[in-house]
């Protein structure tokens, strides 16, 4: 384990810095609360040994502030025990209160040292373990199954913060609805699971086109996702006036080029997608007004023969 210890005095820390290195631990030393918060915000730290008086900030206070850089990552949790010459009620009491989770004398026996160390790796072993299947489910809570975009859910918990944060800014706010073209006809022709396998491949162009964007600075912070059944939405919350067209254009272009077959597709004979793209100030709209124009403009462009892009 690295073991970040928190210890004014040099003599102690040398004499626990080589205790705690001959039980196989790599150990880093703070001589006082600020000192330590530095360390562990620059390294991953698996367990703190903290001092309780220390000149500036002392232990307790280091502590509170550990847990609370602690709190802006869900499931973050660092082992702290408190080590100190004056193991009293109320002392127990205000480490605990302060997020510690154990407190020893620093005369404690070697054993009984490396045992509490033991345990509390392990608790933190089992916390990390958590901690991961926890950000997987939420991942996958986020994800549509079929196509692995953002699903209509996490997009639109999405765009109501990016919606208030372009307000701020006084930023325009641009959102594009694509549809695939005649999808049924597809479905009926080759089958449901060949549609599958096609949304599958639309949507991997789609997100490649927004990804391609984003990276180049021309849509930071687009994304593309699932809106429902063969509807995708793309967000482009930070766009430079027209950004949103050209990459409507882009977007038709790029499923066009994949060259599906699609027979029952009218005359295109390939798979192809119709835009409705709509950019609005968010501080003079709702942003159900951006959905609704979208959605306008998506009816226009299939009305005027598919396979393109309709924006505003
Ligand atoms: N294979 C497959 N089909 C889906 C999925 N979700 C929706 N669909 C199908 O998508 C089709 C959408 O059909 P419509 O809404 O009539 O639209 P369209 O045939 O694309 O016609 P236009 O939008 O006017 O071009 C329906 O047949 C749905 O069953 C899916 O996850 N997989």
């Amino acid at each position: 384990m690295k073991i970040l210890l928190v210890d004014d005095s040099r003599a102690i820390a040398m004499v626990m810095c080589a205790r705690l290195e001959s039980f196989g631990h790599e150990v880093r030393h703070a001589a006082n609360g600020q000192a330590a918060i530095d360390l562990f915000q620059a390294e991953a730290i698996d367990l703190i040994l903290m001092d309780i008086e220390m000149p500036g900030m002392n232990g307790f206070e280091a502590t509170t502030r550990i847990r609370a850089l602690e709190g802006h990552e869900p499931w973050a949790w660092t082992p702290i025990i408190f080590v100190t010459a004056t193991d009293t009620d109320s002392n127990l009491v205000t480490a605990i209160e302060a997020g510690g989770d154990d407190f020893i004398s620093k005369t404690v026996s070697e054993a009984v040292l490396q045992a509490k160390m033991k345990a509390m790796s392990r608790i933190a072993a089992l916390r990390s373990r958590l901690s991961q299947a926890n950000r997987k489910l939420q991942d996958q809570a986020n994800r549509d199954g079929l196509t692995g975009l953002l699903n209509r859910r996490a997009m639109d918990l999405q765009v109501d913060t990016l919606w208030e944060q372009a307000a701020r800014a006084g930023r325009p706010f641009s959102l594009l609805m694509v549809d695939v073209d005649n999808f049924k006809r597809y479905n009926d022709h080759y089958g449901h699971l060949a549609g599958d396998e096609c949304l599958r491949a639309v949507a991997n162009c789609i997100d490649h086109c927004v990804q391609h964007a984003h990276d180049d600075r021309t849509a930071l912070g687009a994304f593309a996702a699932r809106y429902g059944g063969e509807e995708f939405a793309v967000v482009v919350p930070d766009a430079a006036p027209g950004v949103h067209a050209g990459l409507a254009s882009s977007l038709v272009e790029a499923v066009h080029a994949l060259r599906i077959p699609h027979e029952k597709n009218g005359d295109f004979g390939v798979v192809t997608i119709s835009i409705g793209g709509a950019c609005i100030d968010p501080t003079a709209g709702h942003v159900k007004e951006l959905f609704r124009q979208a959605d306008d403009l998506l009816y226009k462009a299939k009305e005027s023969g598919r396979n393109r892009a309709e924006v505003c």
